[in-house]
């Protein structure tokens, strides 16, 4: 960085004064190796940073995504944010963050001004602290703002997002303007704020110009005016002019560059803030693969954003080779049930156990490839039939065919324009729902897992889709998996061995299909018996009586019906 200004002065003083020719080329040499040696530290320094932004991504990329993952099970709404912060970071090291490392040079070339006359020295040292001052100025009056901006640049991205992803909701019930209102109202938060940066920013800026431009005349006239007293040669003085330029560009850029900077900080602390949450699992010792026994004790669940319990008590169990129906009104708590059954949250109190290991606990890896779990709205990613339904793994032919001959859609996919090879587009957007809910079955089934969770695996189904779930399920049960069904319908029951019947979050009744059937046909009959008795071996605290509840009439009629 000294290089041109040092040979300006050397050749101002030595070769002009002497008039040697043999200075001049070694001077010119020694020039041109300082300026390849710079180039070659530039080259390394930007190869560096890049590696250092792809390094921060190999290493916290993967980590960063399934952090995301459990907040959004966490109920929080940071879904992407973290991923974001990580992009910003990079592009900050591949990019923004150069100045930072010329900042600590600034003292080096003071020292050299000082070198060349100290009233040069104590000229550049009084601009490069007003400059510095400037700067923290900056920085001061833009960091709220700044920070506000990238807020409800966030929520508004959010808003957008959801409205992008029901598209079809959105377009057909036109509920645009509403969005429209609440995207406007944070993109104008973040225009407002982001306004407020540029002007402070701007003004700033403006002024550091003023100065620096106000300084470098100062210093070139504070210099002739010492050549003309004899106290410093010609060179020393645009040596001094140039190298003073050189130590207050870092501070000029600071100021310009000080958004990127601010990002990134903000990026980083709130990336470390959510990468430092503590676990939900906590390490522990692999499992040896699980036989499939689901024994569910008093469990009690409440959601983290509500305070009333969802499930209040639960108890029953699942043996390897049995299916077990959970039925209920709307809003009983079957779905969540269902997630706590595959360890998607912990309970509140109680245990959920597979083999006699909490299922909460059991590391994903050990555990998800014996689990089999539909959700209530199968969503399916982009990539083909056979990855859908390989979960996302390298598809082993034979198991992929296997699970969609049980789920019943093997011919439905060889129909399909290049059968198991089809790409299905972007959640599954090429199928129809009832396609969609089979494929879904069919990843549920693939590689025989020990427990298998349906909830409501037949909302999309017709009749013909029926049996095939039954037999899928015999075929299950065959295979010594533990079924739990979730459905109203009646066709649902017909392969399960027991009834669980949730009403509010409570076990109404638990026991043989038959006998609860025949339960729920007498409370049909007889809504208000005098004396009601559940018809198995109710669970512990079943609540309510059957009968006395005010919802037995609409469990009875559904599933009687
Ligand atoms: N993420 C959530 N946060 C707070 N409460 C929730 C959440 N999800 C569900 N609930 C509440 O939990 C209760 C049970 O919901 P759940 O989806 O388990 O019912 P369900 O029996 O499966 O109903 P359906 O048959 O209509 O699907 C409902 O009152 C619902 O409002």
């Amino acid at each position: 960085m000294l290089t041109s200004s040092l040979y300006m002065m050397q050749v101002f003083d030595r070769v002009l004064a002497s008039g040697s020719i043999g200075t001049l080329l070694f001077l010119t040499l020694a020039a041109a190796l300082a300026l390849a040696l710079m180039a070659a530290l530039d080259f390394i320094r930007s190869r560096i940073l890049s590696g250092l932004g792809e390094w921060l991504n190999r290493r916290l990329g993967a980590i960063t995504l399934e952090k995301s993952l459990e907040s959004v099970l966490t109920g929080r709404n940071d879904r992407s944010d973290a991923l974001r912060d990580l992009d910003t970071l990079r592009s900050f090291f591949s990019g923004g963050v150069t100045f930072l490392f010329d900042a600590p040079w600034v003292p080096v070339y003071i020292a050299v001004i000082y070198l060349l006359h100290p009233v040069l020295g104590h000229t550049a040292l009084a601009a490069a602290v007003i400059l510095f001052a400037l700067a923290l100025a900056n920085n001061a009056l833009t960091g709220k703002p700044l920070v506000a901006a990238g807020n409800a640049s966030r929520r508004a991205m959010r808003t957008a997002d959801a409205a992008l992803r029901n598209a079809e909701a959105v377009e057909a019930m036109d509920l645009m303007p509403g969005i429209v209102r609440r995207w406007e109202r944070d993109q104008s938060a973040m225009m407002d704020n982001q306004a407020s940066v540029a002007r402070t920013g701007a003004l700033l800026l403006d002024l550091t110009k003023f100065l620096r431009q106000m300084v470098q005349i100062a210093i070139l006239a504070l210099g002739a005016w010492l050549v003309v007293k004899h106290e410093l040669t010609g060179g020393a003085m645009i040596a001094g002019s140039i190298i003073l330029s050189r130590a207050l560009q870092p501070v000029e850029q600071a100021i310009s560059g000080w958004k990127q900077v601010s990002n990134a900080r903000a990026a980083r602390k709130r990336l470390h803030e959510f990468l430092n949450r503590p676990e939900r699992r906590p390490a522990g010792l692999p499992l040896p693969p699980p036989a499939g026994h689901l024994v569910v004790d008093n469990v009690f669940f409440k959601h983290p954003n509500s305070q009333k319990p969802v499930l209040k008590g639960i108890c029953f169990d699942a043996r390897p080779g049995e299916a077990v129906a959970v039925i209920g009104p709307s809003a009983a708590g079957k779905s969540t049930l269902a997630r706590l059954l595959v360890g998607l949250h912990p309970p509140i109190s109680g245990t959920v156990r597979l083999d006699g290991a909490e299922i909460f606990m059991w590391h994903r890896q050990d555990i998800g490839r014996y689990l089999g779990y539909l959700p209530q709205d199968v969503e399916l990613f982009s990539g083909t039939v056979a990855e859908n339904i390989a979960r996302l793994r390298t598809p082993d032919s034979s198991a992929v065919v296997a699970a969609a001959q049980l789920a019943d859609c093997h011919d439905m996919i060889l129909r399909l324009p290049a059968g198991y090879d089809t790409e299905i587009g972007e959640g599954g957007a090429m199928l129809s729902g009832g396609q969609r809910q089979r494929i879904g079955l069919a990843r549920a089934l693939y590689g025989d897992p020990k427990l298998v969770i349906l909830d409501e695996p037949n909302a999309s189904l017709d009749i013909e889709g029926d049996d095939a779930l039954n037999q899928a399920i015999a075929a299950m049960k065959g295979k010594g998996a533990a079924v739990v069904v979730i459905g109203h319908r009646p066709s649902t029951l017909s392969q399960v061995e027991r009834i669980l019947v949730l009403r509010d979050g409570r076990v109404a009744m638990f026991g043989p299909r038959s006998d609860v059937i025949e339960a729920l046909k007498r409370q049909r009959v007889q809504p208000i018996p005098p004396q009601p008795r559940p018809a198995m071996p109710a669970a512990p605290q079943a609540a309510p009586p059957p009968a006395a509840s005010p919802n037995v009439r609409i469990v009875s009629s559904e599933t009687a019906e």
